[in-house]
């Protein structure tokens, strides 16, 4: 997943937008757990879905977008012997790699106030549980600090240290609020940093083409593509009910058959047909 180049990770929630993302060129891409949560369940981020929810929607995703997918995996989902079950079911879900975090469980989003941190030596507990859990090497386990809205950066640079030296693939620094703050990881870890380019929180805007500058190798967009469906489901339904006819919005679909060509309809009937002989 790491090279040179930065990897543009696009946020995924499911089957579907996994297909979408990957056919748009993706070469790489993120499962988020706010995603899931917002998408599948319809409920906040507050760590309500559980282990089998996200490796059941993990493996919806690897299932259909042939390209190396990180999902999150909240804080491991207990102590180090659950996150050693994390590990073991997201990578026989097809993942090529997890993120936990050092928040309290029930965690919040990241860019939310009302966080609380793990103490570093528990979080240090669980990466090693992680790592030595792993089946494949090249499982990559990122680990996450969210403690720069809880106890400032020096302490979230501290963090992302004895992350690295627990064993840690790569440092995903959240909650930063401007590039300072993202160079100041660069300069104190020397494993791959992830970048998390979500929407209206605590981090500004920033281009992948200066992450890349910055030595980032990767950067997410987990819930980007989830506002705009959002927008477009609450005005889809809200112009239905006032009307009483699509007629008005027919031309923002997607038509049957730009649907079907998304979802590769004919090559299950061409394998049906072949499989019966004809
Ligand atoms: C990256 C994240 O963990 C996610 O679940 O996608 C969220 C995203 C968000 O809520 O905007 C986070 O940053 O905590
Ligand atoms: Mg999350």
């Amino acid at each position: 997943m790491i090279s040179e180049d930065t990897v543009v990770m696009p946020g995924v929630f499911n089957g579907i937008s996994a297909v979408s993302a990957h056919k748009a060129g993706a070469r790489a891409l993120y499962l988020s757990g706010a995603g899931i949560t917002n998408a599948a369940l319809g409920v906040p981020d507050i760590a309500l879905a559980t282990l089998t929810e996200f490796a059941q929607q993990a493996a919806y995703v690897t299932q259909v977008a042939p390209v190396p997918v990180l999902s999150d995996a909240d804080t491991g989902f207990g102590e180090a012997l659950n996150v050693a079950r994390t590990v073991i079911e997201m990578e026989r879900a097809g993942l090529a790699g997890i993120h936990l975090e050092d928040q309290i469980s029930p965690k919040r989003c990241g860019h939310l106030d009302g966080k609380s941190c793990i103490e570093p030596l528990e979080m240090a507990r669980k990466i090693r549980a992680a790592v030595d859990s792993k089946r494949d090497p090249s499982f990559m386990i990122v680990a996450r600090t969210d403690a720069r809205g809880v106890e400032g950066l020096d302490s979230a640079i501290e963090r992302a240290r004895r992350y690295e030296g627990a064993g840690a693939d790569a440092i995903f620094p959240e909650g930063l609020t401007g590039e300072a703050e993202f160079e100041a990881f660069r300069g104190a870890v020397s494993i791959p940093l992830l970048a998390n380019m979500t929407e209206f929180g605590k981090t500004p805007i920033i281009p992948v083409s200066r992450f890349r500058e910055l030595g980032y190798g990767m950067v997410i967009f987990p819930m980007t593509a989830f506002r705009v469906m959002l927008r477009a489901l609450d005005e889809t339904y809200a112009e239905l009910l006032s009307t009483g006819t699509q007629a008005g919005i027919l031309d923002r679909m997607r038509t049957r058959a730009e649907l079907y060509d998304r979802i590769d309809y004919a090559q299950y009937d061409d394998a049906d047909r072949r499989w019966s002989g004809n």
